[in-house]
């Protein structure tokens, strides 16, 4: 009975504590409720939103099947035996993972209430320090690089006639395609403790994938790096931005005029910690964009003058990191990269809690959908309106789709007129008029310092591009090499049987330019090659273990190694991923796994001043680890562009065929000390190429046998006839020794030259037999022209 009253009075009870209490208890629950907000937003804050790998960590990883389903017959990896942990980057597509919204509820909603941030104090002492100007600019059509030639040329005559001249170092111009981004852009660059640099950034935009993209990518992802200060650059005295951009194409800002080089002031903003020096500028390259520059540059001049003067960015020059402005800019920031604006800022919280004014809870509301950044589509990766396009066609290159190219090589020319194959006929028994050259992927992950394409070729880390079906880039590709043979029907000097012979495509060599295994497709690319009876010739960069161990089995494998370390590979070929030696030696071991089910080769180029000098030792390692079949070395041709020079690279870096032939004895002399059996096997003067091959797999009663039965191989592919590959007692598959050719004609052989005597050596007018028509040269001279794979 007692118990029913005590219940009966309960209600009255807890209505008296209420009363009494509330207080209390409101302010409880609100604290309650700041304190998880603010653990969920320290969380949150430094979660990193890009889906590319964090500079140096090991990017995002997931479980790559190394023996797939569908490759039962022929594949030898055997996972446990790799050095990598049988993972590879995601190849999602990253622009779709970086626009994904956070999803779940919103759960507090506040008044947004500015943040009053002290101006950035200037760490200039003008009495002492000196201004060291950098100008950083991108161009894939030139006329950013000359505007800021032009602009370079204008602020140097400017801080020497100046009347703080003393202070200022000369401008630096640099290009972004060609620098380390790391160097500039995660801290300022390593210099005297009294030179501080202040940086003025031009670029072009362009609505379509570009390299552009790549240093965009990388300001926001230094930004995010949960290891790296979120305003690394605030060391920097200050920094500007002037865009490119055309009106007649994208005629206001909504609809893109300029807008990466908006993007890229915006991420400079919070990487520097507002010390944006002067607005960014914009101009029409069609209109206005020649006195908008210098508009832009005076308006430069004058915060450098403040700067100087020991004023700081100064509080006159409008935009100059004023707080409200680039509290405004921090939200739209997270915008940008496809997260949910929510106004429930911590801080602003805490200060609702002391306030104690009534908060506004909502449970319920998520941002609406109008607002939020549509998921990025894909783009093509080169549209037929880009400067990649028209460059690539202008060079003869047929675009197919819109990410994969053909091109009718010289050597195909020149064997079609009876002058000649390429080494791949004295090595391996490729008559060139019966070759194509091609690739699915017009794109790299790499900038190697020898390729001509810097500044107008797609990169990235990931394909993020349309995607063409296999069948339409075979036809595409097939269909436009045979036109371009057709083109050479009134060409003097074509043999009749050659031209016809070429009407039916034997080899195909997946190289030309970019990386063929980025292609999503390739296995059924390569697929409906070997169904036709077209063999494959692949090279890869060594930088996607995971789609090279899922690789169905070609006719010969190759693995580019442009260098013999880490230091030296990430100065040859500039790679983009960040883990790159670890995907580099990954790649090598899967090479070793395979190399009983497909013929394995080495790409070694050779560049004076880069790669050659004491790396012998390091190359036998490479050798050592992945027990290539052959191993190819040749020197660099030099194409003679604009990009190679910006590289740095010169006609010094190219080997004589005496330097390079010298090189590739001392590796087999190394290699023999080590107990290894390779043997120099043949040799192209012609194209300054050596073959290096493993004696105990491809000699034939003491000769060597470096050719290819190709018709073997197709048969072996079709089962028309059994490999000799055994495990556990039973028959698996082929070897490379089951398709091993003829033995390497005598004129092929180390010592010989390698051109066969049966074409006919054609010397150029006056050039005497150093130089012939085709660009071939002697043994003395240097290789000038870009040679084909
Ligand atoms: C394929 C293509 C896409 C472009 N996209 C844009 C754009 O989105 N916004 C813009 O303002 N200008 C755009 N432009 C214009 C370029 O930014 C402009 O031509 C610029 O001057 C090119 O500079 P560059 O020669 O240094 O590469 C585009 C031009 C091309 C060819
Ligand atoms: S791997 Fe080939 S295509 Fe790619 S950058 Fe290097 S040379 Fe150019």
């Amino acid at each position: 009975m007692a118990l029913l009253d005590g219940l009966g009075q309960l209600p009255a009870e807890l209505l008296y504590i209420w009363h009494t209490y509330r207080v209390p208890i409101l302010l409880s629950a609100v604290s309650l409720v700041a304190l998880v907000r603010l653990t969920v937003y320290l969380r949150d804050r430094r979660e990193k939103v890009s889906a590319s790998p964090a500079p140096s960590s090991p990017v995002k990883k997931h479980l790559v099947e190394l023996k797939p389903a569908w490759l039962p017959e022929n594949t030898t990896t055997i996972p446990s035996l790799l050095n990598i942990d049988n993972h590879a980057e995601e190849d999602t597509n990253a622009v779709a993972l970086m626009a994904k919204a956070r999803k779940g509820p919103k759960t507090v909603k506040g008044k947004k209430i500015t943040k009053k941030t002290a101006a950035p104090t200037s760490t200039f002492a003008h009495k002492t320090d000196k201004i060291q100007p950098l100008i950083f600019f991108q161009s894939l059509s030139g006329t950013t690089e000359g505007y800021s030639a032009q602009f370079t040329k204008v602020l140097t005559e400017w801080t020497i006639g100046c009347d703080q001249s003393s202070i200022f170092l000369e401008p630096q111009i640099q290009d972004l395609s060609y620098i380390e981004l790391d160097d500039y852009f995660i801290s300022p660059p390593k210099a005297d403790s009294n030179v501080k640099h202040f940086y003025l950034i031009l670029v072009p935009s362009y609505n379509i994938d570009t390299s552009l993209d790549i240093f965009i990518e990388s300001l926001q992802e230094t930004h995010n790096d949960f290891r790296i200060d979120t305003a690394p650059l605030s060391g920097l005295l200050g920094y500007s931005v002037f865009g490119f951009g055309d009106k007649e194409g994208w005629p206001t800002e909504e609809e893109g005029f300029c807008s990466q080089a908006r993007e890229v002031d915006k991420w400079m903003a919070r990487l520097t910690g507002k010390k944006r020096a002067y607005p960014l500028g914009l101009g029409d390259v069609k209109s206005d964009a020649e006195e908008q520059l210098q508009e832009w540059r005076v308006g430069v001049q004058e915060a450098l003058v403040e700067i100087a003067e020991g004023r700081g960015l100064g509080e006159g020059v409008p935009g100059s990191g004023d707080a409200a402005e680039s509290d405004e800019e921090d939200i739209e920031d997270k915008d940008s990269i496809g997260q949910t604006t929510r106004v429930d800022d911590v801080e602003d919280l805490g200060s609702m809690v002391t306030s104690l004014d009534p908060i506004p809870v909502d449970f319920t509301t998520y941002k609406p959908r109008s607002k939020l950044k549509p998921t990025a589509t894909p783009k093509e990766m080169v549209p037929t309106s880009s400067p990649t396009h028209a460059a690539l066609t202008k060079q003869g290159y047929s675009i197919i789709g819109s990410h994969s190219g053909v091109k009718i090589c010289r050597w195909t020319k020149s064997a079609l007129r009876g002058r000649g194959s390429c080494y791949k006929f004295s090595f391996y028994g490729i008559a060139s008029h019966l070759c194509m050259e091609a690739t699915p992927s017009l794109s790299c992950s790499n900038k190697c310092v020898f390729c001509w394409r810097h500044g107008t070729n797609p990169v990235g880390t990931t394909w993020r591009w349309i995607t063409d079906a296999p069948d339409l880039i075979f036809d595409g590709i097939t269909t436009a090499h045979y036109k371009k043979i057709k083109m050479m029907k009134g060409v003097p000097g074509v043999r009749a049987d050659r031209f016809a012979e070429a009407m039916r495509i034997r080899h195909c060599a997946l190289s030309l330019v970019g990386e063929p295994i980025f292609y999503p497709h390739i296995n059924e690319l390569l697929t409906i090659m070997h169904s036709n009876r077209i063999s494959t010739f692949l090279v890869c960069n060594a930088q996607h273990p995971a789609q090279l161990a899922s690789l169905v089995p070609v006719t010969q494998l190759y693995v580019s190694i442009d260098a013999s370390n880490k230091d030296s590979l990430r100065k040859i070929d500039r790679p983009l991923h960040r883990d790159f030696w670890e995907r580099f030696c990954a790649c090598l071991d899967i090479l070793r796994n395979r190399r009983f089910e497909q013929r394995t080769v080495f790409r070694l180029t050779l560049v004076k001043g880069f790669n050659m000098a004491e790396e012998v030792k390091g190359y036998a390692d490479l050798v050592e680890r992945a027990l290539p079949g052959f191993v190819e070395v040749k020197g660099v041709t030099y194409c003679g562009t604009s990009a190679a020079g910006s590289a740095g690279l010169t006609m010094q870096n190219v080997p004589f065929y005496e330097e390079v032939a010298e090189f590739v004895t001392e590796l087999e002399k190394e290699l023999s000390s080590r107990g290894m059996t390779y043997g120099i096997g043949a040799e192209h003067a012609h194209s300054c190429c050596v073959l290096l091959a493993d004696s105990t797999r491809f000699k034939k009663g003491g000769k060597w046998a470096t050719r290819i039965d190709f018709e073997r191989f197709f048969d072996l592919h079709e089962g028309k006839i059994e490999g000799s590959r055994i495990e556990d007692g039973k028959i698996v598959g082929w070897r490379p020794e089951d398709y091993v050719g003829d033995e390497t004609p005598e004129w092929a052989l180390w010592g010989n030259g390698g051109f066969d005597p049966r074409d006919q050596r054609v010397w150029r007018k006056g050039k005497g037999p150093k130089t012939d028509v085709d660009g071939n040269e002697g043994m003395a001279e240097k290789t000038k022209e870009a040679l084909e794979f």
